[in-house]
């Protein structure tokens, strides 16, 4: 029997100032997977994760997390994924201890303490620093930290690697397979064709808030015997028509 999708929508529609930005998505995704979202500078990657994650209102179709409708309870969304906040809007006064100890106490759970984890964000050297004097990429570190604080079975992460260095692109990579492959369901925005061609099981490519192509495990595990054809082929679909 096929496991119970971890996220399901049927024809999502998310608005912003009145303008529809997502469009009709209809999305059934297993858990155990790292699933990819790619598309061009305004495609509506970020709408449709925030919209996902309760941060926006779903305007008109139907969402469900497990066997839960989540559609009207955006708070319920929030609490049913690991989310990443954007860095800029992490505080500066705090260091990233005791936002972590903050995030942990909200979520009644603990701070990460996978050693792979911790290794890959540099959370040891950072934690007692304030956060206002770190720099771009140690704060998308402690951001990041923020999305695994008690293993949840849903990450959603909106471009994970900007800013990152290459050792840490590396590590956060594996880690995020791991968890997939214990079982959680990985969301991302990617920019990153070659992380979403050799890393995510599956994946959707979004163009005006629509979804323009699906790319099945098959898709890509097909893709990956031929890197240069797939890459092509996939800058190609993220043309615009
Ligand atoms: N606060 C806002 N007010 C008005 N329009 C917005 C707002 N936020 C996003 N949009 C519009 O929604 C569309 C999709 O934006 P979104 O941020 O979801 O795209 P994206 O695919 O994540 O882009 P990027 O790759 O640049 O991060 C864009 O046309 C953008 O101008």
């Amino acid at each position: 029997m096929a496991a119970q999708p971890a996220l399901r929508c049927e024809d999502l529609c998310v608005d912003i100032a009145g303008k529809r930005i997502v469009k009709s998505v209809s999305l059934s995704l297993a858990p155990g997977q790292w699933y990819g979202i790619l598309g061009v500078n305004g495609s509506g990657k970020t709408t449709l994760l925030n919209s996902l994650c309760g941060r926006l209102p779903v305007a008109q179709g139907r969402l469900w997390l497990g066997d839960e409708e989540v559609t009207a309870t955006p708070q319920r969304r929030a609490a049913l994924w690991g989310y990443a906040p954007p860095p800029d809007s992490l505080p500066p006064e705090l260091t990233p201890q005791v936002l972590l100890a903050l995030v942990a106490e909200s979520r009644q759970s603990q701070v990460p303490d996978d050693p792979a984890l911790l290794e890959a964000l540099d959370y040891n050297a950072l934690s007692h620093k304030m956060i206002g004097t770190l720099s771009a990429g140690q704060k998308q570190k402690i951001a990041l930290m923020c999305a695994f604080v008690g293993e949840p079975a849903r990450i959603i992460l909106d471009e994970p690697f900007n800013w990152l260095d290459p050792l840490a692109i590396y590590a956060l990579k594996n880690c995020l397979t791991q968890r997939a492959r214990e079982g959680a369901l990985i969301l991302t925005a990617l920019h990153d064709v070659s992380s979403f061609m050799t890393r995510c099981d599956a994946g959707v490519l979004l163009a005006d808030g629509e979804i323009k192509r699906g790319f099945s495990s098959d898709d890509l595990s097909e893709g990956r015997k031929d890197i240069a054809a797939f890459e092509h082929t996939l800058y190609a679909s993220l043309r615009p028509a």
